[in-house]
């Protein structure tokens, strides 16, 4: 495998007034947090490695691939949205095999993957539950096994913790340190909590008003007092 998940080269994104601008290499098998203010632009980063948002310029590779292109389908990509992550009238068995078949044509080796896919993120025995009947916590869970069935080496997770009371946000961080550990999936995920970035990643990706101001290990992220948007964001500072 490519030492190299996701790079980004010249990448810029032009909406009506604004335009962001992505550059970063991101080794595999890391653990990114993607932190910064509202409307700094992590969802867009998201967007555009996923392939929802096709950038004005710029190169995206993933695993050493150009993926222009290429739809979302196509890329070795699985996003976990913060919401709306699952059907409301399907089972929670067949929200997880949709990331298998998106018309649910599953064969017996699907459906076993989808039984230990649940049972792998605790939710052994929910298979016909409907997702109303669950948590917040439980439901992320469910979003995380439909990942799991899918076999994707990068995985982007857009504010995973949000929903969670702290009991389940240390639960989930510890899952999701498990899978990455199996998995040796590359992950990144936006979050706005010093906290989460501590226990889970290895590096820190900040950005500000459209574009990537620091990459850098956590530790010196997590020490640092300066720029002001950081110290702010680490509770050094109330500008
Ligand atoms: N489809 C769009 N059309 C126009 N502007 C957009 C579009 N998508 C995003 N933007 C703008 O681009 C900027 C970055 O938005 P983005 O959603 O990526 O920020 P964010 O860091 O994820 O914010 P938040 O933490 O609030 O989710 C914002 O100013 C937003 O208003």
């Amino acid at each position: 495998m490519p030492d190299t998940a996701v790079r980004l080269t010249d990448v810029t994104v032009r909406f009506e007034d604004k335009r962001l601008a992505f550059d970063c290499a991101i080794a595999a098998g890391d653990a990114v947090a993607v932190a910064g203010p509202s409307g700094a632009g992590k969802s867009t980063l998201f967007n555009v490695i996923a392939g929802f948002q096709t950038p004005a310029t710029g190169t995206v590779s993933l695993l050493g691939q150009d993926m222009a292109g290429r739809d979302p389908a196509e890329r070795p990509v699985s996003v976990i949205f913060q919401d709306n992550n699952l059907f409301a009238h399907l089972s929670i068995a067949d929200n997880v095999g949709l990331g298998i078949h998106p018309g649910l044509k599953l064969d017996t080796a699907g459906r076993q993957s989808v039984v230990a896919a649940l049972s792998r993120v605790g939710l052994g025995g929910f298979e016909r539950r409907l997702p109303g009947s669950l948590s917040g916590g439980e439901r992320q869970r469910v979003a995380l096994a439909r990942a799991l069935v899918r076999r994707r080496p990068i995985l982007l997770l857009d504010e995973p913790f949000a929903a969670l009371d702290p009991a389940m946000r240390a639960d989930m961080a510890k899952l999701l340190l498990e899978l990455r550990a199996e998995t040796k999936s590359t992950m990144l995920f936006i979050t706005h909590q010093p906290e989460d970035i501590g226990r889970l990643a290895d590096r820190v990706m900040f950005l500000e008003a459209g574009a990537i101001v620091l990459d850098e290990p956590v530790r010196d992220f997590l020490s640092r007092r300066e720029p002001p948007g950081v110290a702010k964001f680490l509770g050094h500072s109330t500008l």
